[in-house]
């Protein structure tokens, strides 16, 4: 990929450090909502990756992190937390000089982790995306640390907004919750359809149709859940007729301890957030 000419390195633009499957979901929403590809810079080790993403959206594509960072304003770090080290403090010198607004999408890092791996005082947005933000339907949590000023907050919303809702976090503790309830929880919903057609095949039904039929309801209660304004537990009701089937299976989940078991789950999902930061400080 030839060097990027000067007209296309302005601090407008974005620097990805690893362009994984996460980056590339928020590629395609920046993309997607408008953003100059020219503008996106990204840095991945794997030839693959860079090929494809250069391919599929245009984006400048380097090997080394440092060429990608050149002249952007903003980075974001979307490599994987055990490499988050040793990727950062090869950036010390440029964070130093240009100053950027840091955006970091590894779990369980820290603000604090990361801008002493880069040096010292940084801007540091620290962002837990979930993989619908390839289909703009994602949700991201966001803390600030004390460096970003209100332009820098407006710049990271700005950047998540095209994979979908945002939130933010006051204190950054919280962040491996958010990891553990809507980072990882994509996987729990694909877990639940994974068990509902399991059982529909169990009582008869089609694999065909128990895929349409699991991933179906799933889709719908989502929709109702974000549409309705209504809460949860309400929804539920209206589904459950008094000494119906739905109260027949509800009773099943709730004897099986279905709701400590998700307490359980997102416990241990935000718990390895901190062992994450822990083992690889
Ligand atoms: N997959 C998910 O659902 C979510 C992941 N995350 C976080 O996003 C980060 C990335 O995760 P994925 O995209 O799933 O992983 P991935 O493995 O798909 O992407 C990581 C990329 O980093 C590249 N890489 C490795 N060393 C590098 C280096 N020195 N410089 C630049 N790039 C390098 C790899 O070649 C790879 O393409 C992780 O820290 C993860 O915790 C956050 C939210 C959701
Ligand atoms: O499983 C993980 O560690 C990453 C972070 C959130 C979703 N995937």
């Amino acid at each position: 990929m030839p060097a990027a000419s000067p007209s296309t390195v302005a601090s407008e633009s974005v620097a990805f450090i690893g362009g994984g499957n996460m980056a590339r979901s928020l590629i395609g929403g920046l993309v997607a909502a408008g953003t100059d590809p020219a503008a996106i810079r990204v840095a991945d080790p794997n030839a693959a990756a860079r090929d494809a993403l250069a391919a599929d959206f245009g984006v400048h594509a380097f090997a080394d992190a440092t060429d990608a960072v050149d002249g952007a304003g903003t980075w974001v770090f979307a490599v994987k937390p055990q490499v988050m080290r040793e990727v950062s403090a090869g950036l010390a010198a440029p964070a130093r000089e240009g100053a950027p607004l840091v955006i970091s999408i590894a779990a369980g890092i820290t603000s604090t982790q990361l801008a002493r791996w880069l040096g010292g005082a940084v801007a540091v947005v620290r962002a837990m995306p979930n993989t619908p933000a390839l289909l703009g339907a994602g949700v991201t949590g966001l803390y600030a640390n004390a460096l970003v000023d209100a332009g820098g907050r407006a710049r990271a919303e700005r950047l998540l907004s095209s994979a979908g809702a945002t939130v933010w976090i006051d204190d950054e503790a919280l962040m491996d919750a958010v990891t553990g309830t809507s980072g990882s929880g994509p996987a729990y919903v694909f877990l639940l359809a994974e068990a509902m057609e399991e059982a529909a095949i169990a009582e008869g039904l089609p694999a065909a149709a128990a895929r349409m039929l699991a991933s179906q309801t799933i889709l719908g209660a989502a929709r109702m859940l974000t549409e309705s304004g209504e809460p949860p537990s309400e929804l539920r009701r209206r589904v459950t007729s008094p000494n119906g089937t739905t109260q027949a299976a509800i009773e099943t989940f709730e004897t099986g301890g279905f709701r400590a078991l998700v307490a359980g789950a997102i416990r241990a999902a935000t718990r390895r957030g901190g062992e994450l930061s822990a083992a690889n400080d």
